[in-house]
């Protein structure tokens, strides 16, 4: 289970070896030993999550505070995402830096966030199934946020800004100077 390290210390790009034959393909899309190895976590992940949204979606930037934090592993099986990490913690070299990565049905990569980013992403294709991991449960008292259109992140999310569609809950997220 090779993870690629990133710019940003900890983040880290899963690219799954894919076993293919005449009856299609196999791979391992998780493997906790592995995992292990790779990033020193040793708690299994506890909650699944899945959501499906169309062409334009952006969710995020999302963050659960502490002590409920939450690492992620993010996998696309269907269409294409550019999916974002924010790094929010206090005492990181990289603190307000983001890195994006294309995630899709096609290239299986999976990202993995640990504690203490915000997480967003976009639909890059008409419809986009996102599956992903967190070794902490949700806790709505907790959660905090970044608007996605944030002066200082920049983000570019890589659709125009006509084809956006946000949540209003998430139009009201503050800036990233005020979390
Ligand atoms: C995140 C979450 C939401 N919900 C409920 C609350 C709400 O009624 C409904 C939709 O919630 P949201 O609008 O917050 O869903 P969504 O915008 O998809 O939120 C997610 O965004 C991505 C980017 C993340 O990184 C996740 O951690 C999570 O914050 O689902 C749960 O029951 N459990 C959960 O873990």
């Amino acid at each position: 289970m090779p993870f690629l390290k990133t710019a940003i210390e900890g983040l880290l790009l899963f690219e799954p070896r894919l076993f293919e034959d005449e009856r299609g393909y196999f791979y391992e899309s998780f493997n906790q030993k592995e995992f292990f190895e790779a990033t020193g976590i040793d708690l299994p992940f506890v909650q699944d999550n899945h959501s499906l949204s169309k062409f334009g979606v952006i969710r995020g930037l999302h963050f659960q505070k502490p002590p409920f934090q939450q690492a992620k592993l993010i996998k696309v099986i269907r269409g294409e995402i550019f999916d974002v990490a924010v790094d929010i913690r206090p005492d990181s070299p990289t603190y307000g830096k983001w890195l994006g990565f294309v995630l899709s049905a096609e290239n299986k990569k999976q990202l993995y966030i640990p504690r203490g980013f915000a997480h967003g992403f976009v639909v890059l294709s008409d419809w986009a199934e996102v599956l992903y991991k967190c070794d902490n449960y949700y806790a709505p008292q907790a959660e905090g946020g970044i608007i996605y259109n944030d002066k200082t992140l920049q983000i570019d999310w890589r659709v125009e800004k006509k084809d956006i569609i946000v949540s209003p809950k998430d139009c009201l997220l503050p800036t990233f100077q005020d979390i």
